[in-house]
């Protein structure tokens, strides 16, 4: 991915995925991100206790909250020093632009299909007379050949990609990758 030109790469940290990698594996792996790409610790349902220990192993930057975490478990990550992602379904997304505003304001935002990781687009009929932040991150079934028109039509400021990329659940390929990155910059 860093070969590729990826701005950012992600370390499943949730327990129970098939990508999950140990912390001190994450650390290992984000000793060899450069300068000037972020790395970021994925999570699902863990205490913010949890989070902060194996974000602080794995030496990422920031910190992406997949299930529905309270704002006070965001406060604690970003009080520990890390940037923090709000990932939220585009259809909850939807229903709850307000709140996000009010209460996870500053969290960046990636919108995302129900089942994270999954591989399934969501319906964009969702965001129809909403406007996500500036910088909001696209994500869900995103692959080589859909995500240019993707995001001609909603206008993220980024995209995030796992399965789209992959030759088997977990399998990263690093033809994919390129195939990707190439797609979502042109
Ligand atoms: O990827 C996982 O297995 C995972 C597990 C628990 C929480 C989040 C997870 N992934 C989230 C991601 O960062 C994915 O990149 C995002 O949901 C897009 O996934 P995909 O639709 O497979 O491209």
């Amino acid at each position: 991915a860093v070969l590729g030109g990826a701005d950012a790469v992600g370390f499943v940290l949730a327990p129970g995925s098939p990508r999950t990698v140990s912390p001190e594996a994450a650390s290992a792996l984000a000793a060899l991100v450069p300068d000037g790409v972020e790395s970021v610790g994925v999570f699902r349902g863990q205490t913010a206790v949890e989070v902060i220990a194996s974000a602080r192993t794995a030496g990422v930057q920031t910190v992406q909250l997949h299930g529905g975490e309270a704002p006070d478990v965001f406060d604690a990550v970003r009080s520990a020093g890390f940037g923090v992602i709000r990932a939220t379904s585009a259809e909850t997304y939807g229903l709850e632009a307000q709140e996000h505003r009010e209460l996870y304001g500053d969290a960046r935002l990636l919108l995302d299909a129900p089942d994270p990781g999954a591989g399934e687009t969501f319906d964009a009929d969702a965001l129809t007379g909403v406007e996500p932040p500036s910088g909001w991150i696209l994500a869900g079934g995103l692959r080589p050949g859909n995500v240019a028109a993707l995001a001609e039509a909603l206008r993220p400021g980024g995209v995030d990609v796992s399965s789209g990329v992959e030759i088997a659940r977990g399998v990263k390929d690093p033809e994919l990758i390129r195939e990707f990155l190439a797609a979502a910059r042109a």
